[in-house]
């Protein structure tokens, strides 16, 4: 493994081929045998992001090939050491945060102060799953626990990788979320094929070069560019695909659902997070909670608070307070570090500016005014929304935040539940018995009590309910995902008991 460190400028300019990427496929980085390349373009100015290799079945049935080939080996490489390639490759990013963080910027307006987190985020995660994979030890089992046996059965419990896992990530953190698959599925004896996101490409190619950089063996680790709507369904029904970890929208994701055969998947959705607010909780903290909640990154995560239900009759003091939060946050530039950024793309900001007219339309209360410039929405919150209204049961990603006013704590348990999703939702009391009893009662993978919705700290489990997912993320739940069971089973001729 190469020890040297990695802060040179031309760190990665193995990836590319004049003013185009290239993509990963069995330790080289390639040009694609279509010929031709995707650009993309800024959210924020429509000018060029960059420029990509548009992957044809050809590449991507070549990738495959190399990772199937390449598993094997690796999956027998001792794990200490595969925990040192992951180790090297967390130093590698961190290394490189400043740059990493660029491409963030540019490919899908994160501000800067939370594009180098993320990639902080990632090292950390991934350094974290090295760790933990090292510990996932099996297990002895003895028959004499059964009811009627002896102890004549030893079952020696393994976890043995799956094969090969094809990593979807999507635009809103292609780095973290491309890690949160990755490293799993290698710590495990997995190799990887990653689809890139078509907004957030390089940013997720570097996550595959950090890995590349840090002497993963050629083919454990691959990264194929291409739009989903082209090679997506070349890549989820290929036969040499052993599991799927997708991170998207819920009709990518049960589409794919719907295609592929019997192989294990990891689906992490759509959200439609509530945020409950009872008459007794710590209004400033809970105001403080929705507005971070609602508005980073523009609103662009699963995880967004996204509808508000304000238990009366604290709903007037709770808007005043939301709105006095939302007017301190800035607009603009995600190099200037603004709060609000522009959204991923047009048709993004068109869906969203539809959702807007219809809760205007319908009569909600515009309490933070909506307002557009291109691709930048300003933060818009509405009051008084009814259950007639669209942004009451759609996920906007984007900054539109609807608060809707409720009766009772069993009538907010009621609307929350009607959600198709059930990511996370968040209750805000001071009666901690209150707060069980309504996580009890919400069809959510999880409910925060007093904070705002979130994923991390990245080691916790994280999943969706009803169309929000399938299986659970976070570190040793992943590692669960992307191993099966296998035991052998040593029968005595006589039974034996381990004795002091
Ligand atoms: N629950 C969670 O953890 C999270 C959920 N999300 C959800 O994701 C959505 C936004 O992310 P976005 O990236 O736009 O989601 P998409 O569903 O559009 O895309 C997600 C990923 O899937 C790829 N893809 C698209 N079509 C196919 C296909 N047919 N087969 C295989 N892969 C395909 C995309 O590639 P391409 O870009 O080329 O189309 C991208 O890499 C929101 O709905 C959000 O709620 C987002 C983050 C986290
Ligand atoms: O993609 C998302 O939106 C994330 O999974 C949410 O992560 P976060 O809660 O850390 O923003």
């Amino acid at each position: 493994m190469n020890n040297s460190t990695h802060t040179k400028s031309d760190t990665f300019s193995v990836m590319k081929q004049g003013n185009a990427f290239k993509f990963l496929s069995n330790g080289e980085w390639r040009t694609s045998s279509s010929g031709k390349t995707m650009k993309e373009v800024t959210p924020y100015d429509n000018t060029e992001a960059y420029e990509f290799q548009s992957c044809s079945q050809q590449d991507i049935d070549d990738v495959f090939k190399a990772a199937n080939r390449a598993q094997r080996d690796w999956a027998k490489t001792p794990l200490w050491k595969r925990a040192e390639y992951l180790r090297k490759a967390a130093v590698i990013l961190r290394e490189n945060k400043d740059e990493i963080a660029t491409a963030l910027v540019k490919e899908i307006a994160k501000n800067r102060k939370s594009a180098v987190s993320e990639v902080i985020r990632t090292a950390d995660l991934i350094e974290y799953t090295a760790e933990e994979g090292t510990r996932m030890v099996g297990k002895l089992m003895t028959s004499d626990s059964f009811p009627g046996q002896k102890r004549d059965k030893l079952c020696l419990v393994h976890r043995v990788p799956l094969g090969v896992i094809l990593c979807i990530p999507p635009f809103n953190y292609p780095v973290n979320l491309c890690a949160s698959k990755v490293a799993p599925a290698l710590i495990t004896g997995n190799s990887v094929v990653i689809k890139t996101p078509s907004q957030g490409a390089v940013s997720a190619l570097y996550l595959a070069a950090a890995f590349h950089l840090a002497g993963v063996p050629a083919g454990v680790v691959n990264a194929v560019t291409g739009k989903g709507s082209e090679i997506g369904d070349f890549l989820t029904t290929h036969p040499l695909v052993n599991c799927i970890s997708l991170t998207g929208g819920g009709t990518t994701g049960m589409s794919v659902c719907k295609k592929v055969g019997m192989i294990p998947l990891q689906m992490e959705l759509g959200g439609k997070d509530a945020a409950i607010i009872l008459p007794d909780c710590d209004l400033d903290l809970a105001a403080k909670a929705i507005v971070s909640g609602a508005f980073s990154y523009s609103a662009q995560r699963c995880t967004a608070v996204k509808v508000v239900l304000a238990v009366e009759p604290i709903g007037d003091e709770l808007v005043k307070k939301v709105v006095e939060g939302v007017k301190k946050l800035t607009v603009g530039h995600p190099e200037d570090n603004a709060d609000i950024t522009a959204v991923i793309n047009k048709s993004s900001a068109d869906y969203i500016e539809s959702l807007v007219f219809d809760a205007r339309q319908k009569g909600a209360s515009e309490v933070c005014p909506y307002k557009r410039e291109g691709n930048l929405l300003w933060p818009t919150v509405f009051d008084h929304v009814r259950e007639d209204m669209k942004i009451a049961w759609e996920e906007p990603f984007g900054p539109v935040l609807p608060i809707v006013r409720v009766k009772s704590v069993e009538d907010a348990i009621e609307f929350a539940n009607r959600s198709t999703m059930g990511l996370q939702g968040c209750v805000f009391t001071n009666d901690i018995e209150k707060a069980i009893h309504i996580s009890d009662q919400l069809s959510t993978g999880t409910v925060q009590v007093n904070g705002q919705p979130a994923r991390g700290p990245d080691h916790f489990p994280f999943q969706g309910f009803k169309d929000s997912g399938l299986g659970s993320q976070g570190v040793y739940f992943s590692l669960e995902a992307m191993t099966k069971v296998k035991s052998t089973v040593i029968n005595l001729r006589q039974e034996s008991y381990a004795m002091n």
